[in-house]
């Protein structure tokens, strides 16, 4: 299992999310290469893109944007012979910048079984190979009369597994977006010995000033983790209007860093004192009471 070393975390709350695969797959990687510069700084060892980034956002665009990744768990996947469009760029970006990637999502098309249709998230090494994917297991259905009504699940199925990977610098679990709302899945990554969850995400006017960073933080402190979110900039000609504020919050709860609302890279630098110190000083991970209630993890 991964230990926790000292890493640096790059958000990519990515902007001109429109029509044009093409250009919002070239504007993903000038974007990619500008956050792997470290912004004046050190250059981050992982970058994170938002839910949905080569696609607008709505159930609708969902079946003419998705592509074919064929990703098989434990499985080494051929990234050239890929037909994933998005997945060869993303791969060749990690390995031009030599970067730990969590692709945001994409569409993702499963011609194996009926062609059923996901919100995709793909992870790639620094070689750029794809070592993990994510299927938003948790399909954002929700309607507050007045307000919003989205049904992603009008057009994709949900995913039917947790996902949890190594890096040389620690062990993550990944979500995407609506799945923050559901402790169980931080909470399994966590007993599992993740260090940190992330979650590719866009939440909205609605839900965003509401719920997005009590979530994250809520999260965090329930599983004494650190917690990001990287949403798409809000874009107000688009269908669906982002949040923004891609945040980064630590074990003890605390934000790290937090975005505006426009395009930005936000990074962080995540310090394994704090993880050790929140956990040597409320050591709730060592007090459960399985004896009173059943440890679900297992
Ligand atoms: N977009 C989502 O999946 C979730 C969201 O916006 C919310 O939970 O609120």
């Amino acid at each position: 299992m991964a230990a926790l070393r000292p890493f640096r975390i790059a958000l990519i709350q990515l902007g001109h999310i429109g029509h044009d695969k093409s250009q919002n797959l070239k504007h993903a990687q000038e974007m990619i290469k500008k956050a792997a510069s470290g912004g004046g700084s050190k250059p981050p060892n992982l970058i994170v893109l938002p839910e949905c980034f080569n696609s607008p956002y709505g159930h609708k665009y969902f079946p003419e944007y998705a592509e074919s990744v064929q990703f098989k768990q434990g499985e080494p996947y051929d990234v050239q012979s890929s037909k994933s469009e998005s997945v060869k760029i993303l791969s060749a970006a990690a390995k031009e910048h030599g970067i730990w990637l969590i692709g945001g999502s994409i569409p993702e098309r499963d011609d194996r079984d009926d062609g059923k249709l996901y919100n995709t998230a793909t992870v790639y090494n620094p070689n750029g190979e794809l070592i993990a994917i994510h299927r938003k297991v948790h399909l954002f259905d929700i309607e507050i009369p007045g307000k919003i009504t989205f049904k992603e699940s009008t057009t994709l199925s949900g995913g039917t597994h947790l996902t949890t990977f190594d890096t040389d610098f620690a062990r993550i679990g990944l979500g995407i977006c609506y799945d923050v709302r559901f402790p169980e899945m931080a909470m399994i990554a966590a007993r599992k010995g993740c260090h940190a969850m992330i979650y590719p995400g866009a939440f909205n006017l609605t839900t965003g000033p509401l719920h997005w960073k009590l979530l994250q933080q809520a999260r965090a402190v329930d599983n004494q983790i650190f917690v990001g979110m990287c949403s798409p900039a809000r874009d107000l000609t688009a269908d669906y209007h982002a949040w923004g504020h891609s945040l980064v919050v630590d074990p003890l709860g605390e934000v790290l860093v937090e975005s505006g609302h426009d395009e930005e890279i936000v990074y962080a630098d995540i310090d394994p004192s704090v993880f050790e110190s929140t956990r040597r000083g409320i050591p709730v991970t060592t007090q459960r009471r399985f004896d009173v209630y059943p440890n679900v993890a297992v």
